[in-house]
């Protein structure tokens, strides 16, 4: 048979002889093939049946041809006597229909039983019910990774923990404090706490347990937390239970340990009187409290969010009784020092780092009694803008500080470097969502290029926001009822900028829209912002007054605020369901951020992103799919 196909592929022999492959030079001949294949079987039964160990021993029985062989994934050739490893003998006809090197053939198989192996240790963790760290893989958007990864399995760990914590109750809070969070916040009563606050809570306060048991002394050192939880997760009061519980019993140490000492000195008085009776009445004790000098400070990034915390504060402040003062740049010097040095004292600042670092220039008392020291939206309160001045007053406060409680949305990866350098021992509360946007926000993508806006991507805005407002409200099962009739909705661009040029476009488009940024009006912005948080009461929205009301074509019950990331961080939009993503965000921080404004605390919300010419698609269609399954952005 061999020298039948030899005869019949004399052609190709012949340029064999020259050293050429022969594949290459007649794929195509169905002779050639057939002879190739000839080769390869000659070539493969003489190497499985007649291995060299067995070729030795020519005296012994051969195996027979049929046995299956049990070394297809062939172990390394023995080693011969003297160490080197035997070779094999080449056949005539060995490197016959080889296109390869040898060398780059081996690499390859070599990387294929590694990617065998590691596809095979996935199975066995998934079998354990462990899931991997990243089920799919994100192409664009591990170009712009920025974000700490946190893995499913931690994640998983978490969620079994906290699962068992159903309401507040169950938290080891002072009973003025669960009653606060009653009476203050009446449709929390229904509630239970959010994962924040399950993972939060327990080990602001176990801390606070394990200290004052275990050495009575003051200990020194700071305890240092970082939060990290999704937007909307309810941080603030996460935060801000375990603090005003803390500074209520250290108020109740306090007072007990004067209280001691008062009547030990009337002890000693009446002691001394019987001494000597012309002894002049003891003075009476200094009970002044100290002005200016609080216990606790809350480090914001915006104004906007100095009112919202100051709000949450003072509205737990009727039950629990203690003193809270919100200053910010935009209230009167006056206020802000009536608020500071009011004659009562204060418990609780929240400021923004710029502003009480200059306050605590001037007056350096303003922060040595501070135990507690709260810096929320870190990622923003360490970037290279506030750094220097948070850390300044982190620095003066350390000498009393207790705890350190550090809140935010997003780790990026900068920041995470930053704190597992400054704080290796630093308390990691982790909630299983993080960096997740939830599953109740939808994703919708408008390609501006196509008709009918052919890459005008403000008339793209404008027929969005027209359709959502001409759109019948949606039944939101969180609350119980049809949403609002005004709908609400936040239009997010990339540059200051372009936030003026935006609204005013949509203002000519009949819509009621106003541009917000650091230069706005601030009483027209505190107005709209109110009616985004729902602060607003309800009636104001009856008398419209706002200039696209003058347009032919007036798009009515819809108000828009065309902003940057100053109306994306920690603004409590409960009232909006709409944010429009005008330009794809840079980051996937400023995604989480900016989606984060809508589906807060249950509630269902609606994204939608305009891709225009120069945007990015892909990031876009990754951060749907990632949202779809529920999956972290990395
Ligand atoms: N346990 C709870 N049950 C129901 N609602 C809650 C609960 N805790 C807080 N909330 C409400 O959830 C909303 C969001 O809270 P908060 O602003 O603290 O979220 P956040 O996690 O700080 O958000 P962001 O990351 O965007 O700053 C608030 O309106 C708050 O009143």
């Amino acid at each position: 048979m061999l020298r039948q196909a030899n005869r019949a592929c004399m052609f190709c022999e012949a340029r064999f002889l020259l050293g050429r492959p022969l594949q290459q030079l007649h794929a195509s001949s169905q002779q050639t093939r057939f002879y190739v294949q000839l080769q390869q079987q000659r070539t493969s039964s003489r190497g499985d049946a007649f291995p060299p160990s067995s070729r030795a021993g020519r005296d012994k029985p051969r195996p027979s041809r049929m046995v299956l062989s049990n070394t297809v994934r062939r172990p390394p050739p023995r080693p011969s006597a003297d160490g080197r490893p035997v070779r094999k003998k080449r056949e005539p006809f060995a490197y016959l229909n080889r296109t390869k090197v040898p060398a780059i053939v081996e690499q390859e198989r070599e990387r294929g039983r590694t990617q065998a192996d590691r596809s095979g240790q996935r199975k066995v963790a998934e079998k354990d019910g462990k899931r991997r760290s990243r089920p799919t893989d994100y192409h664009a958007l591990k170009m712009q990774r920025t974000l700490h990864q946190m893995p499913y399995g931690s994640r998983s760990a978490i969620k079994k923990k906290i699962e068992d914590i159903e309401s507040f109750e169950d938290f080891s809070l002072m009973e003025s404090v669960q009653q606060a969070v009653k009476d203050a916040l009446p449709d929390l009563e229904y509630r239970n706490p959010t994962p924040a606050q399950r993972v939060a809570i327990p080990a602001l306060l176990g801390a606070v347990e394990k200290r004052r048991t275990r050495n009575p002394v003051q200990k020194s050192g700071v305890e240092s937390f970082l939060l990290a939880a999704e937007t909307g997760s309810g941080k603030t009061l996460a935060y801000l239970l375990p603090t005003v519980d803390a500074i209520k019993r250290e108020e109740a140490a306090e007072a007990e340990e004067a209280e001691r000492e008062k009547a030990e000195q009337a002890a000693a008085a009446e002691a001394d009187k019987r001494d000597d009776i012309f002894a002049a009445e003891p003075p009476p004790l200094n009970a002044a409290v100290d002005p200016a000098r609080p216990k606790a400070i809350i480090l914001v990034p915006s104004a906007e969010l100095v009112a919202q915390v100051g709000a949450v504060a003072k509205s737990l402040s009727h039950t629990i009784k203690y003193r809270a003062a919100p200053i910010s740049a935009k209230l009167s010097a006056t206020v802000i020092r009536n608020r500071l040095f009011n004659e009562n004292g204060v418990d609780i600042v929240i400021s923004t780092p710029p502003l009480l670092a200059s306050i605590a220039e001037s007056n350096p008392n303003i922060l040595s009694r501070v135990t507690h020291l709260i810096v929320d939206e870190a990622d923003s309160l360490f970037d290279r803008s506030f750094k220097p001045s948070t850390t300044e007053i982190l620095e003066k406060a350390t000498p009393s500080l207790k705890k350190l409680v550090l809140c935010s949305a997003t780790i990026p990866r900068y920041l995470d470097k930053y704190l597992a350098e400054r704080w290796p021992k630093m308390n990691r509360l982790v909630t299983p969502n993080l960096h997740a946007i939830p599953r109740r926000v939808q994703l919708g993508v408008v390609d501006v290029n196509k008709d009918p806006y052919r890459g005008n991507k403000m008339l793209a805005c404008a027929d969005t926001i027209w359709q959502i407002g001409k759109a019948s409200g949606d039944y939101d099962p969180a609350d119980g009822h049809e949403v609002a009739q005004t709908k609400r909705i936040l239009v997010f661009v990339n540059e200051r900028e372009n936030t003026e040029e935006v609204a005013k476009y949509l203002v000519s488009k009949g819509v009621d829209a106003l541009a917000f940024h650091r230069d706005t009006d601030p009483s027209r912005q505190a107005k709209t912002l109110a009616s985004f948080t729902g602060s607003e009461k309800t009636g104001s929205d009856s008398v419209d007054t706002s200039p696209a009301a003058q347009n032919k074509r007036y798009l009515p019950n819809t108000k828009v605020i065309v902003t940057t990331d100053l109306g994306s961080r920690g603004i409590d939009t409960v009232s909006v369901r709409h944010v429009i993503l005008y330009d794809v965000p840079h980051t996937t921080i400023d995604f989480i951020h900016r989606l984060g404004r809508t589906g807060r605390m249950g509630r269902r919300g609606r994204g939608i992103v305009l891709v225009g010419r120069g945007d990015r698609a892909d990031v876009v269609k990754e951060v749907k799919e990632a949202m779809f399954r529920g999956e972290a952005l990395i």
